[in-house]
């Protein structure tokens, strides 16, 4: 029997809601393959967290972490409690860092029955793999004087090798794919990092003759995602420009609440993280709609990085047939419940 030893964080919101509802699923999933068991453990590093302990997690809570195959993860972040920024710096991109989660891979295609927030949405399959640990998210910089003169400066983290790293995994996934890789620039704009964002594409492209690459300013890019994504395979793009196009991807999915990401530690020093591209959704927090498919398509991802691709696809057919029949939540123009969702997906692992 193999034993994969996982650390829940649900996190804030809705992340509370759609965790129990992806491990439910797991719990099944493991049941149905026969020989595969989850340990979970869960941590209640939260902004509740921080209001009673004055950090999102103690100080020996990356260690702990540490002990597991993998984290899974819901959404960090409630700004009524705590900014946004401590919050996500204290836990999230804390975890992303630390443990040298370097890439972010995010899928974005169409399931069946899901209806794209575009008219005409043609057939698109796309992923972004996103730069994960510098770029524009970095804590480099500080702000100095006060009221009208107060400036902040913020600093921007390119380095070779994990700008490398980025291309080299798009241009693999590309060639297991449709065989394009489109890079995300705006070396119109940004002087230093993004002309060396170029080289570094070219340079890479160049090693490999059999894949189409191609460069598209940022701008550009968010309005093809929505034009012609069937036109799209691989993305590459900084830890921003990712981010930015994979809530985009997530839009022309049909909801942001279906959207899967895999947070990758490369070097095997530290676990994988898997969590949903959507944050807490505070606006639909308490009510039972939250989309669980967002959380249950990465546990999708968790189980493939996890050497059980086979499960793991059968998982992903079942969620669209699912939708294909038209369980779906309000973010999707459906009438389930949550739980309802889940309930489906439970059933017909069963079946
Ligand atoms: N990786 C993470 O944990 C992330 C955390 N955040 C944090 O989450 C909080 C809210 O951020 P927002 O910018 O509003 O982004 P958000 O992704 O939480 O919500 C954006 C919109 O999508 C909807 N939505 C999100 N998840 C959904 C789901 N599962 N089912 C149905 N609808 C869903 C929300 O209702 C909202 O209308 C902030 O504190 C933010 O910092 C935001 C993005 C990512
Ligand atoms: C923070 C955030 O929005 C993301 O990592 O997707
Ligand atoms: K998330
Ligand atoms: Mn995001």
């Amino acid at each position: 029997m193999k034993t994969l030893n996982i650390a829940s964080i649900p996190g804030d919101g809705v992340g509370k809601e759609i965790m129990p509802e992806a491990i439910r699923v797991l719990e099944k999933v493991a049941q149905v393959h026969g020989g595969l068991q989850f340990k979970f453990e869960e941590f209640p590093y939260s902004c509740d967290y921080y209001l009673k302990h004055g950090a999102m997690m103690p100080e020996d809570g990356m260690d702990r972490l540490s002990q597991f195959d993998s984290v899974f993860l819901g959404a960090v972040g409630d700004a009524s409690k705590v900014p946004d920024h401590i919050s996500l710096w204290g836990l999230l991109l804390k975890i992303r860092q630390e443990f040298q989660q370097e890439i972010n891979i995010r899928p974005a295609k169409l399931l069946k029955g899901i209806n794209s927030k575009l008219a005409d949405p043609k057939d698109f399959d796309i992923v972004v793999v996103r730069e994960n640990s510098e770029g524009e998210y970095s804590s480099i910089g500080g702000r100095i004087f006060h009221d009208d003169n107060e400036i902040a400066i913020q600093n921007n983290v390119f380095s070779k090798r994990a700008t490398k790293q980025a291309m080299n995994i798009a241009f693999d996934l590309a060639s297991k794919r449709k065989g394009l890789v489109t890079s995300a620039t705006k070396s119109n704009g940004i002087f230093h990092a993004m002309p060396f964002w170029d080289e570094i594409f070219e340079e890479i492209s160049e090693k490999h003759p059999n894949i189409k690459s191609e460069s598209k300013h940022i701008d550009a890019l968010a309005a093809y995602f929505i034009t012609h994504p069937h036109e799209l395979d691989v993305v590459v793009g900084s830890n921003l420009f990712g981010d930015i196009l994979s809530d985009v991807g997530a839009a022309i999915m049909g909801s942001i609440g279906v959207a899967p990401s895999a947070n990758l530690n490369l070097n095997g020093k530290y676990p994988s993280m898997f969590e949903p591209v959507h944050g807490s959704a505070p606006d639909i927090v308490g009510k039972g709609i939250a989309n669980p498919i967002g959380q249950i398509w990465t546990a999708k991802m968790l189980l493939e990085f996890n050497g059980e691709a086979n499960i793991a696809e059968h998982l992903l057919k079942v969620i669209e047939a699912v939708t294909a029949d038209g369980y779906q939540t309000p973010d999707l123009g459906g009438k389930y419940k949550m739980t309802e969702v889940t309930d489906e997906i439970i059933k017909r692992l069963g079946q």
